[in-house]
């Protein structure tokens, strides 16, 4: 199956396989094509060019986009998309006037998700989750990590990474699922932390690695959550069944959570919002890339990752959703590039390369995902007629997708 898209206006992120992150002032530049058509092949991009190279070819489907722009689809490195209803609530006592920490201690936050996913079974979750995917794929997300935590015992952590894994055969977006079975301490375990790191270290763990059910492995590394000796226990046991790492962290506190994060090598250090010097110096020419989330911030009203710093000292950025029921209910990557800029000091170049190619290095499908590169998935988003890219970010809030091209087909 060929299908050719023509009369591009702007083909925006068009790169060579071989650039996987970029970093630094590499961030403000995001290459485009001007008028130009697109040749996808199966589920790859085949070719691509100016119109003036339009070859001759035989297709079997053709899309005229006339004034519009065709960018690669975004990439959401950091959600929780499966969980089990809301917290709307905790979102009342918010208004009214409590912090996240003041609701969690009175039982609220990530032990009330917990205590409502253990009381759904298998199939309502994972409809309830289907209805969250169909959601970010009409929003333009084409591939997305979604992390367990919300369970917290070894049959609910599991059952989160069954569903997580089951929804990859309902629609073409590519899923990595992240265990996070260090999410918050249940009450079983209030007085013996040790205990809750040993089940998720020598139970949950070798039943998640023998299904397969995980790529990732992820602890949130805060005061009053885990601390650095619990990280660095949770990151030794996975990298024993060969999980890299993408840690929380920094969100609250900055208790070096992040140069132990470098020290493991993992992929991906997210939340960030509070940043000393030291955490950005650690973060320098590592091969850890960090990740922010704007979306978090706005909704639980805390600082904002000081991107324009970090890019300033030449570390790469990705930006992510964080799509879960009591930091970010919205899963709108759109949104996100919009904060980036609007709350971050990110320009619409540097925004769209952190929810593209560096957002596809944080799930570390570079090589595959993130760009438009001969060879590359067919992951497509075709907005309708705007003036330019950075019309994006700047109408923020509106729909400006029109179609959107998963695997090669057209799925909306
Ligand atoms: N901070 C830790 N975990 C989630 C929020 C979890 C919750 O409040 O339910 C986050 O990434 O923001
Ligand atoms: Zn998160």
């Amino acid at each position: 199956m060929k299908t050719l898209i023509k009369n591009i206006k702007q083909l925006v992120q068009v790169r060579d396989q071989n650039i996987t992150k970029l970093k630094g002032k590499q961030m403000s530049y995001l290459p485009t094509l001007s008028n130009a058509w697109l040749l996808i092949n199966e589920d790859k991009i085949e070719n691509f060019g100016g119109m003036g190279t339009l070859p001759n070819i035989e297709t079997d489907q053709e899309i005229d986009a006339t004034g519009k722009l065709v960018l690669p689809s975004w990439v959401d490195s950091h959600t929780h998309l499966v969980y089990a209803g809301h917290r709307e609530q905790e979102f009342v006592d918010k208004i009214n006037g409590l912090t996240y920490e003041e609701i969690a201690a009175k039982g609220g936050g990530i032990v009330n998700s917990a205590r409502q996913l253990q009381n759904t079974s298998e199939e309502e979750l994972y409809q309830q989750s289907l209805q969250r995917l169909e959601q970010v794929i009409k929003m333009g997300t084409g591939a997305i990590e979604i992390k367990s935590g919300y369970g917290l015992t070894p049959e609910a952590e599991i059952k989160m990474l069954r569903v997580a894994k089951k929804l990859q055969k309902a629609h073409p977006i590519l899923i990595k699922t992240t265990f996070l079975g260090a999410h918050a301490l249940p009450a079983e375990f209030k007085d013996n932390k040790q205990g809750y790191i040993d089940q998720i270290c020598n139970d949950m763990l070798p039943k998640i690695a023998e299904e397969n059910l995980a790529d990732f492995i992820d602890i949130f590394c805060e005061q009053g959550y885990f601390d650095i000796h619990d990280t660095e226990q949770v990151l030794e046991a996975g990298k024993k069944y060969g999980l890299r790492g993408k840690i929380h962290v920094n969100q609250f506190n900055s208790i070096g959570g992040v140069k132990t994060g470098v020290d493991y090598n993992v992929l991906s250090v997210d939340h960030l919002e509070v940043m000393k010097d030291e955490d950005i110096e650690a973060l320098k020419n590592t091969d850890t890339i960090p990740v922010a989330l704007p979306s978090c911030s706005l909704f639980i009203k805390i600082p904002y990752a000081p991107a324009r710093k970090m890019i300033d000292a030449d570390l790469p950025l990705a930006l992510a959703t964080d799509y879960n029921p009591g930091s970010s209910p919205n899963g709108n990557m759109n949104l996100v590039v919009s904060l980036a800029c609007i709350k971050m000091g990110m320009t619409p170049e540097e925004a769209i390369n952190a929810a593209t190619l560096n957002a596809a290095y944080a799930m570390g499908i570079e090589k595959t995902h993130g760009s438009i590169t001969k060879g590359k998935i067919a992951n497509l988003l075709i907005t309708d007629q705007v003036p330019s890219y950075g019309f994006l970010p700047y109408s923020f809030g509106n729909n400006h997708i029109s179609q959107v091209i998963l695997g090669g087909k057209l799925v909306q």
